[in-house]
């Protein structure tokens, strides 16, 4: 394998010209404040090896990459039977557009657009009061990266509440067609607080790197889901982790990968490594801007590619 610290390194030192483009989201107030000149990047690989650049360590609002560890605890209630609820093609679509919605009868194209991953909340409240959804939410991801200082950042989840008005008219939407079996401010109290989850790259790679090594976390040795569910999420992450970015996504890294607004992506190469980049600016489609251009760079010089070399 090649020097992955090196060529972390050289990442880094070809993106620093470049850091604070992009534009933060500033539809949640809270995010608005986040200082765009930050970079980190950390990369697990399946032997434990950890490599890490810049603010690889800083804490960072994770927003929708909290969709695929809610997505992974859903299918573990209820399975394949989660797919009544919610589609699995690309959307094609903004993140939280409410249009196609309609035109599917309240069946969200995906579990990763904010209507789909709402829908998943719900699934994982059944038998729960809200709290409880987000506790165990909260332990899932603290086992999955065996780190307990994990937190949910309540001022990003109280200011999403606030402001939060295209995500209830998505919830209103679906619970009108019946496919949200929990009361709206429910549903998305549990949402907003899973989307406020406040990670570094460190621990997000961490958590992830089940889905890089067959459903097992080698580090710990725990066993989260089966080969056949991980590869599954994967080839979701590959066709709807990046919105109406997803093509572009596949184009230029070729991995699997899930972005959030806060700036972050995490991405799988299947048997070598999870990845987990942070950079708040954003681009047209509220992908981290600077996040693509590194893994771009990092498919690149490592011929990781999930197309090939
Ligand atoms: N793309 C995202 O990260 C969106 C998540 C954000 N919490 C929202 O619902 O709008």
């Amino acid at each position: 394998m090649t020097d992955l610290q090196a060529t972390l390194d050289s990442i880094y030192a070809d993106i620093q010209p470049r850091i604070g483009e992009g534009k933060v989201a500033d539809y949640i107030p809270e995010l608005a404040k986040v200082d765009p000149k930050q970079f980190g990047m950390a990369i697990v690989t399946v032997d434990g090896k950890v490599y890490r650049v810049g603010n690889a360590d800083t804490a960072f609002s994770i927003q929708s990459i909290s969709k695929v560890f809610m997505l992974t605890l859903a299918l573990g209630k209820v399975g394949e039977g989660l797919w009544k609820r919610v589609g699995r093609e690309p959307s094609g679509s903004a993140f939280n557009s409410i249009v196609q919605l309609e035109h599917e009868s309240g069946i969200p194209r995906n579990p990763f657009i904010n209507a789909g991953a709402i829908a998943v909340s719900d699934v994982v409240m059944a038998g729960h009061a809200p709290r409880e959804a987000i506790g165990e939410l909260l332990r899932f991801v603290r086992y999955l990266a065996d780190d307990e200082s994990i937190t949910i950042d309540d001022k990003v989840a109280r200011s999403e509440t606030q402001t939060g008005y295209r995500n209830f008219a998505l919830a209103n939407f679906m619970r009108a067609y019946r496919n949200l079996d929990h009361p709206v401010d429910h549903v998305l109290g549990v949402y907003f607080h899973q989307c406020a989850l406040s990670m570094s790259c460190e621990q997000l790679a961490r958590a992830g790197l089940f889905l890089a090594a067959r459903g097992s976390n080698p580090t710990t040795g725990h066993s989260v889901v089966s080969p056949k569910r991980a590869r599954r999420i994967n080839a979701l992450m590959l066709t709807c982790g990046h919105y109406d970015g997803s093509g572009d996504f596949a184009y230029h890294v070729g991995l699997p990968g899930k972005s959030g607004v806060g700036g972050g992506i995490f991405a799988v190469a299947p048997g070598i490594a999870s990845i987990a980049v942070w950079s708040p600016g954003l681009n047209k489609v509220g992908n981290s801007q600077l996040g693509a251009a590194a893994l771009e760079m990092l498919a690149a010089r490592t011929g990781w590619s999930v197309f090939g070399d």
